[in-house]
């Protein structure tokens, strides 16, 4: 997956989060979108996955030199941020199967290997609701990782994770974010040190 950002801006009423962003995301790459705290790493995020409008400039999307349409964008994407929220009232297995409805499992993999990958303490039926903070990240980066899709974007994937988990993490990356563009809006180096590109909010205010 390709993206390509001309003149790219986002305001919220008078104040301009970002403007004049000219790059381009390449297929297979990995960036790191870095910057300070409500400097707009988040909000350029969703601007790359077509959650919120640019309002400026022009976004485009193409797959194997096919341009993709915006609204289609979500499609090709797997995404894991602190504002996506999990269906409390589902179970481990539920959520799991449900997600897996409208994405395709990487290859080899299956509900019970995404549960046995999780390594979480209790039964897979247990409510999502029941589930720590750190269960829940863990939950929310394992559907991302595990899904067969081109385009794997991550917000602050190590919120809630304790020193295990961010190793954990760091073995999500290295088994399954090869050949898929991948993009971490992050301030912790031990996140997206990985990442071979890196783009600064700061040069764009
Ligand atoms: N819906 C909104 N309406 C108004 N302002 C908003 C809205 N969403 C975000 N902002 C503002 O945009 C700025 C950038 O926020 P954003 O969440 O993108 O920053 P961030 O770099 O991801 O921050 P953090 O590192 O704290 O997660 C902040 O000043 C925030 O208050």
């Amino acid at each position: 997956m390709k993206i390509t950002l001309q003149n790219i801006g986002r305001r919220f009423n008078r104040e301009w989060i970002f403007k004049g962003v000219d790059y381009t995301f390449e297929n297979k790459e990995s960036y790191a979108i870095l910057g300070s705290n409500g400097s707009g790493k988040s909000t350029l995020l969703q601007v790359l996955n077509g959650s919120l409008a640019p309002s400026a400039g022009v976004l485009a999307y193409s797959y194997e030199d096919k341009s993709v349409e915006a609204e289609d964008a979500f499609t090709y994407l797997s995404l894991a941020a602190p504002y996506l929220e999990l269906i409390e009232e589902f179970s481990l297995n539920e959520i799991i199967d449900f997600h897996f409805k409208f994405k395709s499992y990487k290859t080899g993999l299956n509900r019970q290997s995404v549960v046995d990958l999780l390594s979480l303490p209790g039964s897979p039926n247990k409510l999502i609701k029941y589930f720590s903070s750190g269960m829940k990240q863990r939950l929310k980066l394992a559907l991302a990782f595990c899904s067969d899709t081109p385009m794997l974007m991550l917000d602050e994937p190590t919120s809630n994770l304790d020193s295990q988990g961010i190793d954990w993490y760091l073995s999500l990356v290295e088994r399954y974010s090869a050949n898929r563009l991948t993009i971490i809006c992050s301030n912790q180096e031990h996140e997206y040190s990985f990442c071979k590109n890196r783009l600064s909010i700061a040069d764009y205010k």
